[in-house]
C-alpha cells in the first residue's frame, strides 16, 4: 500500500542535517519520507548510513550542535521549528519510540507501573485510571499478572519481556506515530519473533504509523507494507515489500538482499561487499559507485537524484539495467 489515501502523520522533505564536527558530508543529505496512519515503513541500511538520525529527527532529536534544514512534519507540524512546548506534548501524547536496548533505556530503579504511566499522568491522567491503563498494555503485550508486574523493578525481567514492557510503555499515551529502532536486535531469535508479533499486531490494531528501522532487509520485509533504502545519508529507493524482494532497483538493494541469508537457512550474512563511504568522505557522484558491478564513467561523476522508474522510487543512473544478483 502507499497510503496516499490515508492521513500522513510523518512527512520529512529534504532534510539535511550537518553535525558539528564539520565532517565532508551531512550525515542526512536531502531525506524525504512518508508514513501513513496505520502504515508501517521500513528504513533498512548498513550501520552508519543515518536511519538512526532520521528517526530520532521525528522526535525533534538532533545529535548535539548538529544543524538540520527541511522539514519534518509529524501530524502537519514541523518539529524542527516548533515550541518546545508543542515539542514536550508531541513526544507524551503523537510520536514514542521503542530503542533497541531495553535495559539501556528503561531507569533500573524505578517500578514497571511508574514507567508504563509516566506519560499518562504527566497529561493529567489520575493515578487510578493511569494503573487500569497499564494493566491493560501489560496485558495486550502478554505479561501475565500485569498487576504484580506493576509493582516490580525492571531487573526482574528477562530482555524479551522488558522490551515488551517498552511497547507497553510506548503506547500508553496512545500515540499516532511509534518509531522503532532496531528492536529486537538485542534479543535472541524466538524472543525476537514474538516481541515483533505483538508489535505489528498492536500496531495493527490501533492503526498506529510504524517507522521500523533496522539493517536486515528480510525483518523489514515481515514488518512493513513499504521499504526505505538507506546510503550514505540518502534515499536511495523506496517501493513496496514485495516489489523489492521482487525486483530492487538500486544496485545497492540487490547487494543487500543477496547478502541477507533466506530465513531459516541458518547461514551467518555475508555483508554487501566493499567499504560503505565514511562521513570524512563526499563522492562528487553516486555514493555507492565504488562498489558497483554496474557502475559506468557517469556514475563516479555525476549524483544521480531519485527518480521515478516503473513506479519505483531509484536514485541510479542504471535503474533501468537488470540486476542479476
Ligand atoms: N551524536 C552524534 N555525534 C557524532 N556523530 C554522530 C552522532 N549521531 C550519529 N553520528 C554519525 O552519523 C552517521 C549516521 O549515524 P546513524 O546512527 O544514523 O546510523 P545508522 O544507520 O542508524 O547506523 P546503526 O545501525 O549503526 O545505528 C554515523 O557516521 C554516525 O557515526
Amino acid at each position: 500500500m502507499t497510503g496516499t489515501a490515508r492521513e500522513t502523520l510523518l512527512e520529512i522533505d529534504d532534510l539535511t542535517v550537518r553535525l558539528a564536527s564539520g565532517a565532508a558530508r551531512p550525515v542526512l543529505d536531502g531525506v524525504a519520507l512518508r508514513v501513513a496512519r496505520g502504515e508501517s515503513v521500513g528504513l533498512v541500511g548498513e550501520s552508519g548510513s543515518g536511519k538512526s538520525v532520521t528517526s530520532r529527527a521525528a522526535l525533534g532529536l538532533l545529535p548535539a550542535g548538529a544543524t538540520a534544514t527541511g522539514t519534518v512534519r509529524v501530524a502537519g507540524d514541523d518539529v524542527l521549528t516548533m515550541s518546545a512546548a508543542r515539542l514536550r506534548e508531541l513526544r507524551r501524547r503523537e510520536v514514542a519510540m521503542v530503542f533497541q536496548d531495553p535495559r539501556a533505556s528503561i531507569n533500573p530503579v524505578r517500578r514497571i507501573g511508574d514507567f508504563v504511566t509516566e506519560g499518562l499522568r504527566a497529561g493529567g491522567t489520575p493515578a487510578r485510571a493511569a494503573r487500569a491503563t497499564a494493566e491493560e498494555l501489560l496485558e495486550a503485550v502478554g505479561i501475565t499478572d500485569p498487576r504484580r508486574a506493576l509493582r516490580r523493578f525492571p531487573h526482574e525481567f528477562s530482555g524479551g519481556m522488558l522490551q515488551r514492557v517498552m511497547i507497553a510503555g510506548a503506547l500508553a499515551g496512545g500515540p499516532r506515530l511509534l518509531l522503532a529502532d532496531e528492536p529486537t536486535t538485542a534479543l535472541d531469535v524466538t524472543t525476537q519473533a514474538e516481541v515483533i508479533a505483538i508489535l505489528t499486531r498492536l500496531q495493527a490494531e490501533r492503526g498506529t504509523g510504524l517507522l521500523f528501522v533496522t539493517h536486515d532487509l528480510d525483518l523489514a520485509a515481515a514488518v512493513c507494507d513499504r521499504i526505505y533504502v538507506m546510503y550514505a545519508g540518502r534515499i536511495v529507493e523506496e517501493q513496496t515489500a514485495e516489489g523489492l524482494f521482487a525486483r530492487p532497483r538500486h544496485p545497492y538493494t540487490a547487494g543487500l538482499l543477496a547478502a541477507t541469508p533466506r530465513m531459516g537457512s541458518g547461514e551467518p550474512p555475508r555483508g554487501v561487499p566493499g567499504r560503505p563511504v565514511s562521513l570524512a568522505e563526499n563522492p562528487e557522484g553516486c555514493a555507492f559507485a565504488a562498489r558497483c558491478r554496474l557502475a559506468a564513467p557517469e556514475c563516479a561523476a555525476e549524483r544521480p537524484a531519485l527518480r521515478l522508474v516503473d513506479g519505483v522510487s531509484v536514485a541510479c543512473h542504471r535503474a533501468e539495467e537488470p540486476i542479476h544478483d
